[in-house]
């Protein structure tokens, strides 16, 4: 098992390019099992949940190749194969695997997924959409079978703005009989890039990236090719580690109207921001001010963001606020933090930031894969070494991370663990 070791204090400047959104390829990939010719989908991330899904859906049949962010799924022989255990665990995401195989096959039984622990995560929503639309669904043994003699279209209110939701009744709706009206629905960009591609298959989908989508169903979806939207979430974490430690950074392939929330924070607190086209630059940041965040849905500041974020504010100078109304529990990035000279105190669901302080590098640990951005950002504003474990859940969501970060000359390397270094996480 390896470490993450990071020379603090080195300014970046430069080019940094985003690739594309994690967020929406998990949901595209399990997508591509509903059309009965192959897909190809172009600019994925080489991200550890990619290759996770290439495997699952080859365990169902399909044949997969992935090469150069490039990804051509044949779904000819796939088969509704349950898939209760095993790969499943390792990320949220397999869930999109419910509505997907609902859709195609009317049975599905998936295992409930793994993913970053982030406090309660339920997936009621989802369950209440697949019922609407006539599967009966039944928990056995810690798996979701899903089953239907035939799906029928419907009108289904979600009771709470989810992503995850909002794409699953997508999936299994496409292919019901008649009409489904998704209310209260989300309206995240993933949630436009994956009926983009549904459509693009032969599914009629309106109003995607508003709060009610409508969808009438259809027999057959074909294959097509798909350019996936660049990774807000990546694109924020580089905006954010560039007012961190950056002397002038340009982040490409940035679609600037999808991180706006973030834009406006990083403004109020003095940073310079220039929007370009695809780009956006981020100038040297100094004397920074305070501020409050509060994290919503889309096009609210994203959860995912709030803990990059908390590193930046530790250079503010006065007290900061960051709630997350999203996840409870998105704070275990904080106690690591303070390992490293940051002055917070959590209060329920909100942390509090008193800055500024200078970092000191230490040993820590991410617990998961945001918590891990955010150790990242202060290992590289810190003085001296940090070294980062829980490597496997930034490897989740952040391709090549360290070439990238190299180019804008940060100092920043893998490095193999001792046994006894190993131990000691493992015991920790
Ligand atoms: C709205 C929001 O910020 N969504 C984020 C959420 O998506 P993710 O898809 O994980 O979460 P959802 O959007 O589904 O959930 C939003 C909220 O609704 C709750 N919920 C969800 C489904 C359900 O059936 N029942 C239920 O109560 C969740 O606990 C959460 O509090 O985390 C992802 C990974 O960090 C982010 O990329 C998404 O942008
Ligand atoms: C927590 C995240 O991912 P997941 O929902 O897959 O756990 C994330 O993208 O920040």
């Amino acid at each position: 098992m390896e470490k993450l070791k990071i020379e603090g204090g080195n300014p970046l400047k430069g080019n940094i390019k985003v690739s594309g959104a994690k967020n929406s390829a998990v949901a595209l990939i399990p997508a591509t099992i509903l059309a009965d010719s192959p897909t190809v989908i172009e600019g994925l991330p080489d991200i550890s949940d990619v290759h996770t899904l290439k495997a699952l859906l080859e365990e169902i049949g399909g044949s997969v190749e992935f090469e150069d962010g490039e990804m051509r799924v044949n779904p000819e022989g796939m088969v509704a194969m349950p898939l209760p255990n095993g790969r499943v665990k390792k990320l949220r995401a397999s869930y999109y695997l419910m509505g997907a195989m609902l859709g195609k096959f009317k049975k599905a039984a998936i295992g409930l997924p793994g993913g970053c622990y982030l406090g309660p995560r339920p997936i009621d929503q989802h369950i209440k959409g697949f019922e609407a639309l006539g599967a009966t669904v039944t928990n056995e043994q810690g798996a979701l079978y899903l089953r239907a003699d035939e799906l029928k279209g419907a009108r289904i209110y979600l009771d709470v703005v989810s992503v995850g939701a909002t794409i699953n009744i997508m999936l299994a709706a496409v292919r019901a009989k008649g009409q489904t009206i998704i209310e209260n629905a989300a309206k995240e960009p993933e949630i436009i890039d994956v009926a983009t591609l549904l459509s693009n298959m032969g599914a009629n989908i309106k109003g995607a990236g508003t709060n009610v989508i409508r969808i009438e169903g259809v027999d057959e979806l074909h294959g097509t090719r798909h350019t996936i939207i660049p990774d807000r979430i990546e694109a924020g974490t580089f905006m954010i580690l560039a007012a961190a430690a950056g002397e002038g950074v340009t982040i490409n392939n940035v679609i600037p109207l999808h991180v706006e929330s973030l834009i406006a924070k990083l403004r109020e607190m003095g940073v310079p921001v220039e929007i370009g086209d695809e780009d956006v630059y981020i100038g040297k940041s100094e004397n920074l001010k305070s501020i409050d965040i509060q994290t919503l849905v889309y096009p609210g500041f994203p959860t995912d963001l709030q803990q990059p974020m908390t590193s930046l504010m530790t250079k503010i100078h006065g007290t900061a606020m960051v709630t997350d109304t999203i996840y409870s529990a998105r704070f275990k990035h904080i106690d690591e933090l303070k390992r490293m000279n940051a002055n917070i105190k959590t209060e329920g669901r909100a942390a509090i930031v008193y800055g500024p302080s200078v970092l000191q590098g230490a040993r820590v640990k991410a617990s998961d894969l945001r918590a891990g951005a955010a150790l990242v950002i202060a290992g590289l504003m810190a003085e001296g070494i940090t070294e980062v474990t829980g490597l496997e859940h930034i490897d989740r969501g952040y391709s090549d991370l360290i070439e990238k970060l190299s180019g804008l000359g940060a100092v920043i390397w893998r490095e193999e663990m001792s046994a006894e270094e190993l131990e000691q996480v493992n015991n920790a």
